[in-house]
This record gives structure tokens, C-alpha cells and sequence, in this order.
């Protein structure tokens, strides 16, 4: 049996089926570079964090992560906070 176009998208017409699979590519393009903006903040945090560490300073600092925290929120509601603690998470580790 054949898989079609509405089958995979959920759509019940073929107009609604070419809508998502069209704007389903623009969210794969936009995940892309999301993820690849979250890899080029795990590497600026980690320069960060190993200057500080070096100094003799500790990885972590946890008045700036309450302003990120508050950018994000700000920015997003409340599940901005959740999503800016999983990116602290991604960019130090767990604490
Ligand atoms: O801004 C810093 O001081 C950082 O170390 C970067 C960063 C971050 O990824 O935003 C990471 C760890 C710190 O606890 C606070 C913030």
C-alpha cells in the first residue's frame, strides 16, 4: 500500500497536504540553523567558561545565568525559562 502525501501530513485534501509539506521544509531549514546557532553558543560559553576556570575561577555563574534566564522569559513566557535552562544545561553541563 502506498503512503500518500495527506497520510504523512495528517491533511484530509491534497491543497492542505502540499501546505504542510511545504511549510514542514521550512521548519527542517529553520531547526538546522537553530541547532547551529546552539553549537556556536556551547563554544562561546566554553570559552568563557575556561577563562574563568583558568583564572581560578568556577564554571559556573549564576548571576548571569539569572539574566539569561530573564532574557529568555521576557522574550518567550515562561517556557522561554524552561528552554533557556536546557540551553545552560547544553552550554555547562549539569549542575
Ligand atoms: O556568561 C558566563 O559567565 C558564562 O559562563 C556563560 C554561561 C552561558 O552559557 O550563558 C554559562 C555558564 C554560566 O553559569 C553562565 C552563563
Amino acid at each position: 500500500m502506498t503512503v500518500t502525501a495527506a497520510d504523512k501530513t495528517g491533511a484530509r485534501t491534497p491543497e492542505a497536504a502540499d501546505v504542510i509539506t511545504g511549510a514542514r521544509e521550512r521548519i527542517d531549514a529553520l531547526d538546522d540553523r537553530i541547532i547551529g546557532l546552539i553549537r556556536e553558543r556551547m563554544a562561546v560559553s566554553a570559552v568563557i567558561q575556561d577563562a574563568r576556570i583558568t583564572s581560578g575561577g568556577r564554571r559556573v555563574n549564576l548571576s548571569r545565568e539569572m539574566e539569561v534566564l530573564d532574557h529568555y522569559r521576557e522574550a518567550l513566557g515562561k517556557p522561554g525559562t524552561a528552554l533557556a535552562m536546557t540551553m545552560l544545561e547544553l552550554c555547562r553541563g549539569q549542575v
